[in-house]
């Protein structure tokens, strides 16, 4: 399925943080959001799994207006990994992952066996199977961000939205997580600090900055030296991964794009 976002504007309290943003989600791609703090990234995506409404613009899914799905279909479509995490679910991983089932089943009808499959299914590809159960609230900050995203595993979307998926994951685990990513060939829109991971992972970028897209197109053609200066204020060079044949961007930590002679 894919997910368009049409002139959507996002306000706090009045105040407008994003404005006219257009942006595309193409079916069994993965789309990135990339740009720099407080650009506007977390407020498109919540609007995009419900969280927020859009102070004008809408969200289509296959056409259809979100906002008009009822919950628990709009739950069966897609299916969010947020930046607020939670903490203090008094449950097992077990059954936080087992809540990704709700929107499949009837008031008070208990998990059957396919529940159970895929519950076991979505441990075992975030590797916590022999964390189930554990308290949630004792986890790791990592751990309880792949037991979370097993949850959005189990509730088998068309469409994932990942905010920053990556936090608090180590260097393998965020390896293996983009990895998952990729495998699932679902429709994904994932915001990603990381433009590295992005340039690896997402088939398409758009750029944020104060509020509106600046840059949309493939890693290759979005992540130039110039952007990364005018967006971002860094100076970096864009080479070949040696490995990969993606874009790999080597920062220069030593100057900011405005201390760079031009
Ligand atoms: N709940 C809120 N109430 C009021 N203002 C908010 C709220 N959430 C975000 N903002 C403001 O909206 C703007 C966009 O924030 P948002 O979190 O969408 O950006 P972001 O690109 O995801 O940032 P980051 O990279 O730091 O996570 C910022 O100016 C932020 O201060």
């Amino acid at each position: 399925m894919r997910i368009e976002v049409d002139g959507l504007r996002v306000a706090y309290d009045g105040r407008t943080v994003v404005a006219g943003v257009n942006l595309l989600a193409a079916p069994g791609e993965i789309t990135g959001l990339i740009g720099p703090n407080g650009s506007g990234k977390s407020s498109v995506l919540r609007t995009v799994y419900r969280h927020l409404r859009p102070a004008a613009g809408r969200v289509l899914l296959d056409g259809t207006d979100l906002a008009a799905l009822a919950p628990a279909r709009a739950a069966r479509h897609v299916a969010a990994l947020p930046q607020e995490r939670g903490g203090d679910f008094e449950l097992t991983v077990r059954e936080v992952v087992a809540m990704g089932r709700t929107p499949y089943k009837r008031a008070f009808a208990g998990e059957d066996e396919k529940d159970r499959r895929i519950v076991a299914d979505a441990l075992e590809r975030v590797g916590m199977t022999r964390y189930g159960g554990r308290r949630f609230s004792a986890l790791s900050g990592g751990e309880r961000q792949r037991v979370l995203l097993a949850r959005t595993l189990a509730q088998d979307p068309d469409v994932l939205v990942l905010d920053e998926p990556t936090n608090h994951l180590d260097v393998r685990h965020q390896v293996e997580l983009l990895a998952l990513l990729r495998a699932q060939h679902r429709t994904t829109l994932v915001s990603l600090h990381d433009l590295n991971a992005a340039a690896s992972v997402c088939d398409r970028l758009h750029v944020l900055h104060a509020g509106e897209v600046v840059a949309s197109g493939t890693p290759l053609e979005v992540l130039t030296p110039h952007l990364l200066a005018e967006v971002f204020g860094v100076r970096a060079a864009v080479i070949e991964h040696p490995l990969t044949g993606d874009p790999l961007i080597a920062f220069d930590h030593t100057a900011t794009a405005a201390e760079t002679p031009s």
